[in-house]
Formats: C-alpha cells, structure tokens, sequence
C-alpha cells in the first residue's frame, strides 16, 4: 500500500479545515494498524482482516480528482445511449416544490439537495422553490413555472436541473422539453453519489444494481432527451409532450438496452448474494466468540466517523460531505473495565433515501438490525435535528432494528446552541451531548456504552492459579469482572463470562474446590 501516503495528502489538501487531532489521529491509526487489526483478528478467532481493513478509505482524494475523467468504469459501459454516467453534473439549478410544513422547512431541504449537489461535483448557481398543494403530475412544477425556470437556466448557463423529490418519467420529460436542459432528480442525486464513492466490490455491485433499478423504466425518458441533446431526432420541440407516445427508430435500441440491463441487474444479484454470503460466515464467526457489537448510525454528516476515530484512535475519512463513509468499517474497540466490543460505522442516511438504496444497502444496514446497541448519532448543531432524528429512525424500522437498545448521541456541542441542546435532551431520555471535535462527553459516552452492552450470562467465583494468566485475561476482555483479589494461591475471581469460558474455569471454581 505505497500509495496511501500520498492519497491522504492529497485528501488533507483537498480539506483545509480537516482538524489537526483527526490528523494526528489517522497518523497514530496507522501506525497501530498493522497492530490493531492483528488484535482484532485474534478477538473475532482469525476472522477479521481483509474486510475490516479500511486503510483505502484515506483516497477521498483521489476519487474526487477522478470526479470529471469521462469514461471511468460503471457497470453499464456498453449501453451507449443511456450511460448513466452522462448524468454527470456540472452547473446546476436547483428546483423544489413546497407542498406543507414551514418555509424553513422547504428552504433547508433545499439546501440539503445543494449539499448533495456539490458533493456529486456539481457548481449550484441557483435554487428555486414552488409553493403547490401537490407536484404537478406533467412537469412536476407547473408549466408556467417551468417556462420560469427555463429563464434562469438560460440566464445562468446552467446545464442540469436538480428537482428534489423522485419525478416520474413523463415529468422528467416533459420538463426537459420546456427548459431545454436535462432535467434529474434527487433520487438520482443520490445514486450518483454512491456511485462516486462506493470502495468494496460490493459495495460498487449494488449501487450499479440500484442504478439499473432507477434507470430501467426512464430508458425511454433518457434515450428520447440525449439523443435530443445530441442534436438528434430533429425538430423535436415540435412533440411537445409526445416524448411518450412517438415511437421512432430508437424503439429496437432500448428494448435490446432493456434485456441487456435486465441480464446484467440478474448477474450481479447473483454475485452480490455470494459476497453476502462470505460477510455471512464472518459475522457468524463474531457471534460464535459471541464479542458485542455496537453500530454508529445517523444522519449523513452527522459525525459519525469522527466519534468511530474518537472512540478507538482508528483513521477513517472524515469529510465535510454528505456520505463521505459507503462502505461498512468495523473496528475493534474496548470498554473502560476492557471488555472487548466491535464498533462499526455506517452509510449515513439521508431523507427520502430512495428505496432502491435501502435496498441495495440494506447489507450495509443489517451490521445496524445485528448490533448489540444503536449509537444513533444526531448534529446537535443542525437547524433541524428532531427531523434528521426522525429520518434515522424510519430506516432503522425499515431494516428491521427497531429492538436493538439506542443511545442517542448529540454530537457537535462545541457548535451547537446550548438551547437546542437542552430541547433535545428533554424529547430523548436515552440521550447524551458530546463533541467528537473536542472530546467533551466522550468518558461518559464510553460507560455508558459498557452499560449497556449484553451483559454475560453466567457468575463464577473461582480461585485461579497464577500459571493461568491466560484465563484471567480472558475473563477481562470477554467478561465482567466485579471483583478481583490476588490472594497466596492465585488470582481470586468473581466474575459473569459466557458458557464456554465458564466451562473452562469450572476446574477453579470455589465451589468445585470446596467439594
Ligand atoms: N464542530 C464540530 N464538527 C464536527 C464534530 N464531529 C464531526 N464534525 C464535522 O462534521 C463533518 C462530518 O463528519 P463525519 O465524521 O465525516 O460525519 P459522518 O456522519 O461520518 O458523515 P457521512 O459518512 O458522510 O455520512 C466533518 O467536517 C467533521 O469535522 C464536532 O463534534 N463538532
Ligand atoms: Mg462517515
């Protein structure tokens, strides 16, 4: 791995706000990794490394360098007159439709689909919101708006519209024929996104499939306005909305793209149900040593990857971007009595994750529906933290993890007003405030995380001998001590540990010592 160095300059550079502690933490984390992930591998009885090795997550970098190389691999190379990769933005306007709630709450999602925007690589020249009871069902904003906003396009030089919400087919068509411009949606967005920064093999297999899914019914949608774009099928403003109904000489062309993309989504849910099957057995195998596993979930940006580093001293990409983390990074963490525990960061959510991507991702999430404990972590310095609450928590049903414990962790106090601090307080009982920037709670959070961890089932009492250093070891890393003595004849012991360890101290125990 000669190159990590220099992708993490090259990620460094990129962020000039990146936090010197995160600095200093990623250096320390590589220098432990080697160390680390050994230790990790004896914990999980030589089951971890390969996956849990997330050294690669340093190329942020890179992957954004890459951003405007055309060409670069997707799934779909060969279905020439719909790569989705064409979908690749660069100046854009932004267009929402306001249908109930406030108007801060339509201005701040519009301000996430910006967020969103610029962490695709896009330039945001301009936003635009439409108050309606409903989208219209032709061009989603209203074809007086629309010609409105062909205005600002024009005006702008702007070469993508961006509409926050998922817009039917016919809507992204008929929108398109009025400003003249292409016309996606956030779902769309999103799956870009993911197909940017997606890492693992997997990880890349089921944004491709994701993306087949979203793309398979807009073939006809996207072949109709490129080729359009192209200067093909001439005259074609002349349709109007007959970008449905015309059937011309591309027809045979996209049911051959049809078949072609429903061979491929087949394919790679075969070879997307195998790679589940080899993180199967490895999950299995953490069960089996039966370590306790704690899932970070949260909104996206949230800081959740800055409270994994916190917590273990691990390097991994922080960014001030939305899904800076795709990939599951499973580290190995211990509590202050040192019990051994697992802590895994995941995807971030967003709202209205398009359902394609709950889906696809839903192995990502399952590391969340397995976990022991839920850190649910909120950005306690959002302008709206109850609702990113809200959006977590409708995944966690989703993925069926409504039973797993929760603490809610509100993090970036250093930021946020203590006012809002103190109203989410009162709503979460289950919560507590840190800051991952400045370490504030972090202790705290650490026994409450003991606390809540399965607490091991059997009580022993037994006097171990001091040539069994090795039990004794155990019974801290896997065990719960709760009280320790060194005595003449060895270490005396009173502790909960799992049945099997149980089984092996039975020899020591008191009890059977007195019989
Ligand atoms: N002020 C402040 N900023 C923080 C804190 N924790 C994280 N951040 C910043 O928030 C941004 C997002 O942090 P990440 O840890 O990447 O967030 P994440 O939840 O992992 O994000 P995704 O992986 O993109 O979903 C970064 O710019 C961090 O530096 C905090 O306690 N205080
Ligand atoms: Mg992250």
């Amino acid at each position: 791995m000669t190159s990590t160095y220099e992708t993490r300059d090259a990620a460094s550079q990129q962020d000039p706000r990146q936090n010197p502690l995160q600095d200093r933490a990623t250096r320390r984390a590589d220098a432990l990794m080697d160390e680390d992930l050994a230790g990790f591998d004896e914990a999980l009885g030589g089951a971890g490394r390969s996956n849990d090795y997330d050294g690669d997550q340093f190329d942020r970098g890179d992957r954004a360098s890459l951003r405007r190389v055309s060409g670069l691999s997707t799934e779909l190379q060969d279905v020439t007159e719909v790569e989705y990769r064409q979908l690749r933005l660069e100046r854009v306007v932004l267009v929402g439709v306001w249908t109930d709630g406030t108007v801060e709450e339509a201005e701040n999602s519009l301000a996430e689909l910006a967020a969103l925007a610029e962490t695709a690589g896009s330039e945001v020249l301009d936003g635009v919101i439409q108050r309606r009871d409903r989208p219209d069902p032709a061009t989603y904003i209203g074809s007086g708006k629309a010609r409105e906003l062909r205005e600002i396009v024009e005006s702008t030089g702007a070469d993508t519209v961006v509409c926050d919400g998922e817009l039917s087919p016919g809507q992204l068509i008929h929108l398109e024929d009025v400003v003249k411009v292409k016309v996606v949606d956030r779902t769309a967005l999103i799956l870009d996104i993911f197909a940017q920064h997606a890492k693992s093999r997997e990880g890349k297999a089921q944004v491709s499939l994701a993306q087949m899914q979203y793309m398979l019914p807009r073939l006809r949608g996207w072949g109709a306005s490129l080729s359009r774009q192209m200067g093909g099928g001439g005259g074609s403003s002349a349709g109007g909305g007959g970008g449905m109904a015309t059937r011309g000489p591309g027809e045979t062309k996209i049911e051959t793209d049809r078949r072609r993309i429903r061979e491929r989504m087949a394919k790679l849910r075969r070879e997307i149900a195998d790679m589940k099957k080899g993180r199967e057995t490895k999950r299995q195998e953490r069960r089996r040593n039966q370590v306790p596993s704690v899932a970070i979930a949260g909104y996206t940006n949230a800081g959740k990857s800055s409270l994994l580093n916190r917590l273990t001293g691990a390097g991994v990409l922080v960014e001030n971007s939305l899904f800076a983390t795709l990939d599951p990074t499973v580290r190995r963490a211990e509590t202050p009595g040192g019990r051994i525990y697992t802590l895994a960061d995941t995807v971030g959510f967003v709202r209205h994750l398009p359902h394609h991507l709950v889906e696809a991702f839903r192995s990502t999430m399952e590391e969340v529906g397995d976990a022991d404990l839920i850190l649910h972590v909120v950005d306690g310095s959002h302008p709206e933290p109850e609702s990113q609450l809200a959006a977590v928590r409708e995944v966690i049903v989703e993925v069926d993890a409504q039973n797993v414990p929760e603490i809610v962790v509100i993090n970036k106090a250093d930021a946020a007003d203590p006012e809002v601090l103190a109203r989410l307080l009162r709503r979460e009982p289950h919560a507590i405030v840190v800051s991952a920037r400045t370490g504030e709670g972090m202790e705290e959070l650490l026994r409450l995380i003991e606390n809540e961890l399965p607490r091991p089932a059997v009580e022993v009492t037994t006097l171990v001998p001091y040539t069994r250093g090795d039990l004794v070891s155990r019974v801290h890393q896997d065990g719960e001590v709760l009280s320790e003595e060194h005595t003449g004849e060895g270490t005396l012991l009173k502790a909960r540990v799992l049945p099997d360890l149980a089984a092996e101290l039975e020899r020591y125990s008191l009890a059977a010592q007195a019989s």
